[in-house]
């Protein structure tokens, strides 16, 4: 095991009362409230924790959902490592979102590469019996959108929430991993340039 940290910035989108905020609250500090507030602008919480042997301070950034936030929460996206797109099974509005809050994320993240940044989806309030998107039609959006990892959690019930922000950093772990390759593959491929080409010196 790594004993250096890796800090690693993950964003929460979604609609407003969707629960990211409960997520966050849940996973840093075990705690639900049923009467929270909505968000103004964003805030952020750490959390270490230990994913497949490497340590890694997670810094989430829990952003307001409310449209009339918009200008408050986009300078923040910038420098994520990956983007939880979250909706609420009850809210079939919040579902049918996801598509223009990834639109959002990859315009002001400035992402160069939309088609290989780590986006993780996530279904919220599963302990709620009035569900309206089901398993099947999440599952084919992620499929279809990028192959996008999808979970159902429930910031309430504590279902899923510790498995989503692990998905979420190895997500952005495997990216990490491969941009170390490929800066490694170019240092090799520099240098056997350099044998081959040595006759013309
Ligand atoms: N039943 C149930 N209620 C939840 C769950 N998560 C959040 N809630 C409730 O849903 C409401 C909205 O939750 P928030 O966490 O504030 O939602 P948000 O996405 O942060 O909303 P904005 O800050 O406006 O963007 C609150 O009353 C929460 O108690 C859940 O998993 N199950
Ligand atoms: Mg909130």
């Amino acid at each position: 095991m790594s004993g250096k940290s890796l800090l690693l910035k993950v964003i929460l989108l979604g609609d407003g009362g969707v629960g990211k905020s409960s997520l966050m609250n849940r996973y840093v500090t075990n705690k639900f409230d049923s009467q929270a507030f909505h968000t103004i602008g964003v805030e952020f919480l750490n959390r270490d924790l230990e994913v497949d042997g490497r340590l890694v301070t997670l810094q989430i950034w829990d952003t307001a959902g409310q449209e009339r936030f918009k200008s408050l929460r986009t300078p923040f996206y910038r420098g994520a490592d990956c983007c939880l797109l979250t909706f609420s099974v009850d809210d079939r509005q919040s579902f049918e979102n996801l598509a223009s809050w990834r639109k959002e994320f990859i315009f002001y993240a400035d992402v160069k590469e939309p088609d290989r940044f780590p986006f993780v989806v996530l279904g919220n309030k599963l302990d709620k019996s009035e569900r309206v998107v089901s398993t099947i039609e999440a599952q084919t959006w992620c499929n279809e959108n990028g192959g996008f990892p999808y979970l159902e959690t429930s910031a309430k019930d504590d279902t899923n929430v510790n498995c989503a922000f692990e998905e979420a950093v190895r997500q952005a772990l495997a990216v990490e991993e491969q941009v170390e390759h490929s800066i490694l593959g170019r240092t090799v491929d520099l240098h056997s340039n350099n044998s081959t080409s040595s006759s013309c010196c």
